[in-house]
């Protein structure tokens, strides 16, 4: 059952992934702690072999060092692990309480007309996933123990120490720096990618239209400018981080020369033994390492905010304000009452302030010119679109406001532009639920599609979808209509049911309308072709946004015929 996630829920759920966030990370944090410092184990073993065991010849001392040493780094391998499975955790966590209420945003992000932004949002929920599983948002918790490495370095020499400090702070300096000069320039080039990425996945949805009409050398002239855009952008960002990330190995290097350099003046000298000289050597490279990849992991960082953002916004925007607890079945009348309906992003509206009544068991066929509004108000009358002032009823109950899921259980919706979605024939009737074979076939013997179905190879379990070519346009609307009046709905809104249909598929769809008001139905009809119409009880002529007539069938029908013209006057009959 799909359940409406309310405006507060969202904020509390974007708290709850925070905070999974933040507790994974804190734990992780601690894990990292105990990890560095048995990071410590080969250089101290190596420091300690060098110091005393070669000095004193015994190797009862090196064979207790070896087990401490193998117990040491056993105890690495095991937290390591549970570090890694600490994320693994926490991002399942984290994509499971966010899938179903970002599904849902983007659903109705999709039905505003958002679809481009929806579609990448599920990509971002992808993106955080595979971020947090990764060796990048490690990084900076191997970071923050640094100061455990210069303890030991300052405990080993203090000159070690201070040249510690200057190199972790030179190469910190130089991650910054990194850091100004790619930041938004990234940001930028992925967000132009993206947006690229979705307007040519859009775009291509009509490959047959472009193909066909050879189409596609103005539209790669169309996207070129824009690809060459983010190209450039991003060559730009990539060019100054590697030369970032290129000078800070460099130094790094550098500076471990640098460290065996001193250490070994240091021998000389007298002032620290040959195996602190290895020691600090190897403690130096493991304190510097993270700096290594520090611009990399950056931009690891910057993408998964940028996604977590998008996904946040989007949560955010999601402002559902219908129901959460299931309605019950009702069996009254629909009523519109004041309806007016602006586009989002229009100023003017395009239904206004309309009101009328329909009783159950009546057929409602709704006519009129292009762009009078129709298959708008078919959207509002199925609650895909929210009424801008006035509202829709059902027994009372508004339509946009009702519980998706019950609501949906009482409703056949046929849009104009039929879509099946990815699945069977039978998945599709069952509107992509596990059903009662019984039920499926009721609703395709109602819809008239039972027989047809039974000639295909696969009959029942053909697949079909977006992008398959298996049903002909006919066929395709005639098992959306199946999918439509499948548990015999209380209301049923029909956008051009008959715009593919030959005549036996329009004496089908009339038979299912008319046992359907027999039934109790609300049945509502748009249709351009008037034969559809002679089932209808009432008509609906609907023009520029207002009621033009409303009233019994036959009446409106008298008054819509063209005057019979006198015969014997020389006009015709
Ligand atoms: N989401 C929207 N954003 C912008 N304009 C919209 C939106 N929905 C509908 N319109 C506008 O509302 C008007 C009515 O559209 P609608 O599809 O309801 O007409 P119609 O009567 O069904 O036309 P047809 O018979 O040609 O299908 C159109 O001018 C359309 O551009």
């Amino acid at each position: 059952m799909r359940m409406a996630v309310q405006q507060s829920d969202m904020q509390t759920l974007i708290k709850d992934g925070r905070r999974t966030f933040v507790a994974g990370l804190t734990y992780a944090a601690a894990l990292s702690g105990f990890i560095t410092l048995l990071q410590l184990t080969v250089p101290l073993f190596m420091l300690q072999v060098h110091d005393r065991v070669i000095n004193s010849r015994s190797y009862d001392t090196l064979a207790m060092l070896a087990i401490l040493a193998g117990g040491g780094l056993l105890l690495y391998g095991i937290l390591e692990f549970i570090r890694a499975l600490t994320f693994q955790a926490m991002a399942g966590t984290l994509v499971r309480r966010l899938n179903l209420p970002t599904l849902e945003a983007a659903l109705s992000a999709s039905v505003a007309g958002g679809a481009v932004k929806a579609s990448q949002v599920l990509r971002d929920l992808a993106d955080l996933r595979t971020f947090l599983t990764s060796s990048a948002v490690v990084a900076p918790l191997e970071g923050m123990w640094c100061p455990i490495y210069l303890v030991v370095l300052f405990a080993l020499h203090p000159y070690y120490g201070i040249l510690a400090v200057v190199s972790a702070g030179i190469l910190v300096a130089l991650g910054l720096l990194s850091d100004m000069f790619t930041r938004q320039m990234t940001k930028e080039a992925n967000q132009a990618h993206i947006e690229n990425i979705s307007r040519i996945s859009g775009t291509l949805r009509h490959s047959e239209a472009i193909e066909a009409m050879g189409m596609l050398p103005a539209l790669a002239r169309r996207w070129r400018s824009d690809q060459v855009h983010a190209a450039d952008l991003s060559n730009l960002a990539n060019a100054r981080g590697r030369g970032m990330h290129t000078t800070t190995r460099v130094l790094r290097l550098f500076m471990q020369i640098a460290a065996l350099s001193l250490g070994a003046s240091l021998v000389i000298d007298g002032t620290a033994s040959p195996g602190s000289m290895i020691g600090a050597t190897i403690v130096m490279s493991r304190l510097l390492a993270p700096f290594d990849s520090l611009t990399d992991n950056w931009k690891s960082w910057i993408a998964a905010s940028s996604a977590w953002n998008r996904i946040r916004e989007l949560l955010e925007s999601h402002q559902s304000s219908r129901d959460s607890i299931p309605t019950p079945p009702c069996e009254g009348p629909l009523e519109v009452d004041g309806l007016i309906y602006v586009p989002p992003g229009r100023d003017l509206p395009v239904i206004k302030g309309i009101g009328f009544t329909v009783e159950p068991g009546t057929i409602l066929g709704v006519v009129g010119p292009s762009a009078a509004g129709k298959s708008t108000l078919a959207r509002l009358m199925v609650g895909a679109a929210k009424p801008t002032a006035g509202g829709i009823y059902l027994d009372g109950h508004n339509v946009y406001l009702w519980e998706r899921g019950s609501f949906g259980h009482m409703t056949g919706y046929l849009p104009q532009s039929v879509s099946l979605l990815d699945g069977t024939i039978r998945e599709n009737i069952a509107r992509m639920r596990e059903a009662d074979p019984r039920l499926v076939i009721e609703a395709a013997r109602l819809a008239g599609v039972h027989e047809m179905i039974g000639r295909l190879p696969l009959g029942y379990d053909t697949p079909v979808g977006d992008g398959r070519f298996t049903l002909s346009g006919g066929q395709k609307q005639r098992i959306a209509l199946a999918r439509a009046v499948y548990g015999r709905p209380r209301l049923l809104v029909l956008d051009e049911p008959n715009a593919n249909l030959d005549a036996e598929g329009e004496a089908a769809l009339m038979r299912a309308m008319r046992a359907l008001r027999d039934d109790g139905t609300i049945v509502v009809v748009i249709a351009h072709r008037p034969a559809i119409m002679e089932c209808a009880d009432k008509l609906l002529v609907l023009q520029d946004g207002r009621i033009a007539q409303f009233g019994d069938r036959t009446s409106i029908v008298a008054t819509l015929a063209p005057p019979r013209k006198r015969a014997g006057t020389g006009d015709a009959a």
